[in-house]
């Protein structure tokens, strides 16, 4: 279990398997520096980022999907965490930011994808919104992707979502978190607030 949530009424957390660069994006959003690494697995607890005053913070949730050093049914426990702690506060999570490696997504779920089973990205694609939480999926590390437009279009694809891809700026936000280069993810989540009438949280996303 994690046992480490601060008590705030709104939240936005960051999901993805290991190694995306969830850490990373915390990290430029933040000015905060998280760990972050080379190998899967980095992080084992969720990192919260809170604004007391605002009650409000960001929560960095550990990668699922393999981890550098962790065994299976451990691997599966950290999986079955996330989707609790999910659930258990869904009420406050005002925004699920679902974080993909630009450069290797599509393989990986067209790897996994079979008759029995569903890939871990878009299964929690499709989980968040079942408990009622908007998704932005933030393709990350794009800086090594060279056919933008036609990786994007096939993410969309995978999710569900008729391309063109430029239809979804408010889902599919293309970033090269290393870089700083967020602005895409700062306005769809921008967006959301605004929707969601929390304007007062805007100004942490400039
Ligand atoms: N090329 C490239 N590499 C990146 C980018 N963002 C992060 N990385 C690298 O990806 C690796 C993993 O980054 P982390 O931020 O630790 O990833 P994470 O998703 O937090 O990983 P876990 O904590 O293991 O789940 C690091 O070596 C980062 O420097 C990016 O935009 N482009
Ligand atoms: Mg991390």
């Amino acid at each position: 279990m994690f046992d480490n949530r601060p008590d705030r009424d709104a939240e936005i957390v960051f999901v993805g398997r290991s190694n995306v660069g969830k850490s990373t994006l915390m990290r430029e959003l933040t000015g905060h520096k998280f760990e972050t690494g080379g190998k899967p697995g980095v992080t084992r607890k969720p990192n919260h980022f809170d604004w007391a005053s605002e009650d409000f913070m960001l929560t960095d949730l550990p990668g699922f999907g393999f981890m550098s050093g962790v065994g299976d049914e451990h691997r599966e426990q950290i999986k079955t965490d996330i989707v609790h702690y999910i659930e258990d506060n869904a009420e406050k999570i005002l925004l699920g930011v679902l974080v993909v490696d630009g450069k290797s997504v599509i393989d990986i779920i067209d790897r996994h994808s079979g008759e029995d089973e569903i890939p871990h990205d878009v299964e929690m694609f499709y989980f968040l919104q079942d408990v009622g939480i908007p998704v932005v999926v933030a393709v990350n590390k794009m800086d090594k992707v060279d056919d933008k437009d036609d990786r994007l279009n096939d993410l969309c694809d995978r999710l569900g979502l008729h391309p063109p891809w430029k239809q979804w700026q408010d889902t599919i936000a293309p970033i090269t978190a290393k870089r700083g280069s967020i602005d895409s993810l700062n306005e769809s989540v921008k967006e959301h607030l605004h929707d969601q009438k929390r304007d007062d949280l805007l100004k942490f996303f400039s």
